[in-house]
């Protein structure tokens, strides 16, 4: 397991363009390594900027999008097309305008979907779909590049929330109910699962993620800060702006 490195950027829309930066690469890299890349995207503020900073590289025409699979994090446990949800946000900003395969984008359940309005039914749908896509030989989940998440104010990170029961869940995907932060129906990754990834990258911006962020990279407990749960197998960053890195300890952060 990988060591956390931070990286600080002056301001939310210089991270956001490093980002959207570093993820065009690492797809560039993946796609020349192994003909293909596979990204988990999370949903926010930030991963809104990240995606539309994306559009705006020239170089994201470089990368062949429909040999990218993209997965999601969580999602807040909405009817298809409702603006809350995380897919909703990510096909707006990015996803709806490259060239995917559809077939390869795989969002998680919905309402009004196929598998229906039960969160649990909704979680195992989707820990189905995770294991169809694994390599044969391997654990039920397929390989990730990179795997982003944000970084709530009480230290949440996809829908895995400070002392919630989703904590017990050993298995890949879980329901989340009563989550603190609207809606309170969610599907999430396990953080057992989003340390499979190869690379996850933590990215936060604004004052008010500073105390969350400082705390987790002081070595908090993953049950009262989940972010400090989180470790990539060969990569754990952390992309910060100043202010929200404000209370991370001096010898941790290279100021870009
Ligand atoms: O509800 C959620 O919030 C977090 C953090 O969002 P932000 O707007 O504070 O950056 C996000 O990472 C998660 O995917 C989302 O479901």
């Amino acid at each position: 397991m990988s060591e956390a490195s931070v990286a600080v950027h002056a301001d939310a829309d210089l991270l956001a363009q490093a980002v959207a930066a570093r993820l065009v690469v690492k797809l560039l890299d993946a796609q020349a390594e192994r003909g293909a890349a596979s990204i988990v995207l999370t949903g926010g503020r930030i991963a809104a900027a990240v995606h539309r900073a994306v559009l705006t590289l020239p170089a994201h025409d470089a990368v062949d999008w429909s040999r990218v699979d993209i997965w999601w994090g969580d999602e807040r446990f909405l009817p298809a097309g409702d603006p809350e949800r995380n897919e909703t946000q990510a096909r707006a900003a990015l996803l709806d305008l490259v060239p995917l395969d559809p077939a390869r984008v795989h969002p998680m359940p919905a309402t009004d979907g196929p598998t229906g309005d039960d969160p649990e039914t909704g979680a195992a749908a989707y820990a189905e779909e995770l294991a169809r896509a694994a390599r044969p030989g391997h654990a039920a989940l397929p390989h990730f590049d990179v795997l982003m998440l944000g970084v709530g104010e009480d230290g949440h990170v996809a829908s895995v929330f400070p002392e919630h029961p989703v904590h017990h869940d050993t298995r890949p995907v879980s329901a989340v109910r009563g989550s603190p932060k609207p809606p309170p129906v969610r599907t999430t990754l396990t953080l057992p699962a989003i340390n499979t990834a190869e690379e996850v990258w933590l990215v936060a911006s604004g004052a008010d993620k500073a105390r969350a962020v400082g705390m987790a990279l002081a070595g908090a407990g993953p049950k009262q800060l989940p972010a400090a749960g989180v470790q990539g197998v060969s990569r754990t960053l952390w992309l910060l702006d100043r202010a929200a890195a404000a209370d991370v300890p001096a010898r941790l952060r290279s100021l870009r």
